[in-house]
Formats: C-alpha cells, sequence, structure tokens
C-alpha cells in the first residue's frame, strides 16, 4: 500500500488552506486529569510542524476515550491542548465541539500557521456509525485533508474514512508513513531470522494474530497470560492461571501448524506462580509441570528468560506485542525486564526492534530502554491488525501515491 503523504504536498497545496488533521490524541489521564504519557501527542507534532511551517491552517481532531456518543466532560479534549500548545511553543485554538456555528466562525478567523484543535468526535455517535451527514459537516470546514492517527487507522469512522470522500486530497502523516514503514517492512520484507513475541492477557484477540504469524515468522516466543491455554491444551494444570478455554483445541492446533511449517514456538519452560492476584503475594518459581492447585502464574520463569535471549540473540527482527507477566507488580515483572533489557541490547548489535500494544510499550518505558528500540508503534489495536495482514479503512482511503 502505497499512499500520498505530507511530503508530496507542496507550499502552494497548503498556503493558506485550511487542513483538517486526524490525530490519535487517545491518551492516558489520571484522577486529576493529568496527561501520564504524552507520546502520542508528541508523534503528531512532524506533521503539524510541517504544515503550519508551509502556511497551513491545521484544524485537528481525535477521539479520547469511548464516551459512546454523548458529552463526558471527563473525556473533553481541553488537557490536549494545553499540551500540544506547551508542545508547539504557540497557543492552540480550543473548540468546544467538533462541528456546528463555533467552530466555523473560530475556523474562520484562522490566520496562516495557526492550530486549532476540536472537541472529541466520539461525543457524536455519528463518529463511530461513519455517519456520511456528520463526516460531510466535519470536512466542510476544511480545503483537504491529512490522516496521522495510525492508532484509529483500524477503525472506519466518520472522522478517518467518511471525511475522504469529502475532501481532496486526502493524504498519511508523517506517523502513519513511519509506522508503515516499519511494521509493513517488518512482515513484508524482514532481515532474517524474524521473531514475534506476544505476551499480554488479550488471549482470545491474540491468538488469531499467532495464527498469521506462524506464516511469516522463523521464530515464535509466547508469554504472558497466553501461555496457560497452550499448557492446559497439553494436559497440564495450571491452577487458577488466566485459560480461555474456548481456545484450548485452537492452541493445540497451532502447536501442530508451528511444527508442520518449522516454525521454532517457544513457550516458557518454568513461571512465576502467586497464591493471589496481588502486588504483595507470596510467590515461588516452578515449573510448568508443577503449577499448585489455587495459584496462578504471574510471570515467566528464570529458566524460560535464558531460552528467549538464547532464542532471540541471533534474531535480525523482532517484533514484541504483550508484556512477559504481570509487570505492574514489582515481584512479577522480572521477566518482562529482562526481555526488553535483551532487546535493547540487539537493537544495538543492528537488529530491528518493533515494540506495540499500550502494555508493551509501557513496560519499556518503565525499564528506561524504549529510546533503545527501532520502533515504538504509537498503536496497539492497529499495529496487530497490520501484521495479521488485515487492511486498516483509515489508511485504505487516502489517495494512492
Ligand atoms: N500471566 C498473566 N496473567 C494475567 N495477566 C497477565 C499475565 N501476564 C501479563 N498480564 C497482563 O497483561 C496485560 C497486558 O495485556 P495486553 O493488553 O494484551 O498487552 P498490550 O497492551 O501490550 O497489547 C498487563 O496488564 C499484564 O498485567
Ligand atoms: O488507544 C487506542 O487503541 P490501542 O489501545 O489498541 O492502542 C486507539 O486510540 C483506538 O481506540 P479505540 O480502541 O477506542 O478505537
Amino acid at each position: 500500500m502505497s499512499k500520498k503523504t505530507v511530503a508530496n504536498l507542496s507550499a502552494s497545496d497548503l498556503n493558506g488552506k485550511r487542513v483538517l488533521v486526524r490525530a490519535d490524541f487517545n491518551v492516558p489521564l489520571d484522577g486529576d486529569l493529568n496527561i501520564t504519557d504524552d507520546t502520542r501527542i508528541r508523534a503528531a507534532l512532524p506533521t503539524i510542524q510541517a504544515l503550519t511551517g508551509k502556511g497551513a491552517k491545521v484544524i485537528l481532531c481525535s477521539h479520547f476515550g469511548r464516551p459512546k456518543g454523548e458529552v463526558k466532560e471527563e473525556m473533553r479534549l481541553t488537557p490536549v491542548a494545553q499540551r500540544l500548545s506547551e508542545l508547539l511553543g504557540q497557543p492552540v485554538i480550543k473548540c468546544d465541539d467538533c462541528i456546528g456555528d463555533e467552530v466555523s466562525a473560530k475556523v474562520g478567523q484562522m490566520q496562516p500557521g495557526q492550530v486549532a484543535l476540536l472537541e472529541n468526535v466520539r461525543f457524536y455517535a455519528e463518529e463511530e456509525k461513519n455517519d456520511p451527514a456528520f463526516a460531510q459537516k466535519l470536512a466542510s470546514i476544511a480545503d483537504l485533508y491529512v490522516n496521522d492517527a495510525f492508532g484509529t487507522a483500524h477503525r472506519a469512522h466518520a472522522s478517518t474514512e467518511g471525511v475522504t470522500r469529502y475532501l481532496r486530497p486526502s493524504v498519511a502523516g508523517f506517523l502513519i508513513d513511519k509506522e508503515l514503514k516499519y511494521l509493513q517492512n517488518a512482515v513484508e520484507n524482514p532481515d532474517r531470522p524474524l521473531a514475534a513475541i506476544v505476551g499480554g492477557s488479550k488471549v482470545s484477540s491474540k491468538i488469531g494474530v499467532i495464527e498469521t504469524l506462524l506464516d511469516r515468522v522463523d521464530k515464535l516466543l509466547i508469554g504472558g497470560g497466553m501461555i496457560f491455554t497452550f499448557y492446559k491444551a497439553r494436559g497440564l494444570n495450571v491452577g487458577k492461571s488466566l485459560v480461555e478455554e474456548d481456545k484450548l483445541e485452537l492452541a493445540k492446533s497451532l502447536e501442530v501448524k508451528a511444527k508442520e511449517k518449522g516454525v521454532d514456538l517457544l513457550l516458557p519452560t518454568d513461571v512465576v506462580v502467586a497464591d493471589n492476584f496481588a502486588p504483595d503475594a507470596n510467590a515461588q518459581t516452578v515449573s510448568i509441570e508443577n503449577i499448585p492447585d489455587g495459584w496462578m502464574g504471574l510471570d515467566i520463569g528464570p529458566d524460560s528468560v535464558k531460552v528467549f535471549q538464547e532464542a532471540l540473540s541471533s534474531c535480525k527482527t523482532v517484533i514484541w506485542n504483550g508484556p512477559m507477566g504481570v509487570f505492574e507488580f514489582d515481584k512479577f515483572a522480572v521477566g518482562t525486564e529482562a526481555i526488553a533489557r535483551s532487546l535493547a541490547d540487539l537493537t544495538g548489535k543492528g537488529a530491528c526492534t518493533i515494540i506495540g500494544g499500550g502494555d508493551s510499550v509501557a513496560a519499556v518505558e518503565k525499564v528506561g530502554v524504549a529510546n533503545q528500540m527501532s520502533h515504538i508503534s504509537t498503536g496497539g489495536g492497529a499495529s496487530l491488525e497490520l501484521l495479521e495482514g488485515k487492511v486498516l479503512p483509515g489508511i485504505a482511503a487516502l489517495d494512492e501515491a
């Protein structure tokens, strides 16, 4: 998929023009509405600055959370406008709505180089329904469209897909372009050996990805809450560990498929189990054949870490999605931290390392090695769908290069 980007727009395409830019400003907030991680805002800056630098009037829009078509005060984009203004070093004109008279009036007064931010598009149910009339209203305040919301590119919503029917050109921003470069290259044309590490707790949504990855990778390392479904499928006792009962047959068939395809499918050989799901739970390391009744596996064990590190050491490309354990609890963060450090070392030796998924990114941030990875994806769901080979509607709708 080769799409036109902001780089293809000249100063005359942009000077004095109103550009609707879809960003993904869905950032985490604490209880006092302070932004706790502004990665997604920073990631949108190159596109915004390229546009303002060429004299465009930049009208930003985004969703925030899942307000389900209602105005929710705690889901307003006000904290984002403030942070964005600090990062850009210029005022951001904040609108209280995303369509309507107030928006038209504010946009009508914009000067070249100015930046405005519309209110949360998901305050209208029409956004997620990709309602054409709503998309047309959003589009009516602009001359052209830039989509840079990689984290939302897998959603066919009015602000990601619908508006492209009314605005030409419709092009990709620098963030989407960069995400595609890394993620598509990793699956279509990787330096080999290629390994994928899949962990976390969203077993049912990720087990399908594992199936697709088996067609592409040389090694597949599985950790986190995913592993117990595989163990149970092998007939092992998993105590109170996370298991998706309806995926047992699939887990069994994936092990068979991996063998048939010659893919090295690695599951941990030992796990750290806890007597309850708590940071101060009692913990012990056991082999996977000896998980005691009533205990739950919350991390991979030291032997598994060694086996995983050995398997990764020769890899030239590694894609990681999902932590190895409950890294939010220090006692069960050891496996995740060790793998994060190994990937940082690998990057230093010239490998391409790609991290996707909100919690995996949080884990590498926690270890302090985020800047030692080749690419940190801003989209969890979007990067997975891309790795699965699915078409992302927010990107498919953009102009061909
Ligand atoms: N063994 C486990 N049992 C239960 N939860 C786990 C286990 N290992 C990891 N997790 C949890 O998985 C969550 C992340 O899963 P997921 O959302 O799939 O990852 P990501 O956001 O990186 O895609 C974390 O909150 C972590 O605590
Ligand atoms: O945070 C997001 O997705 P992610 O958690 O999969 O990275 C995006 O903003 C998409 O949000 P959505 O899953 O509510 O459509």
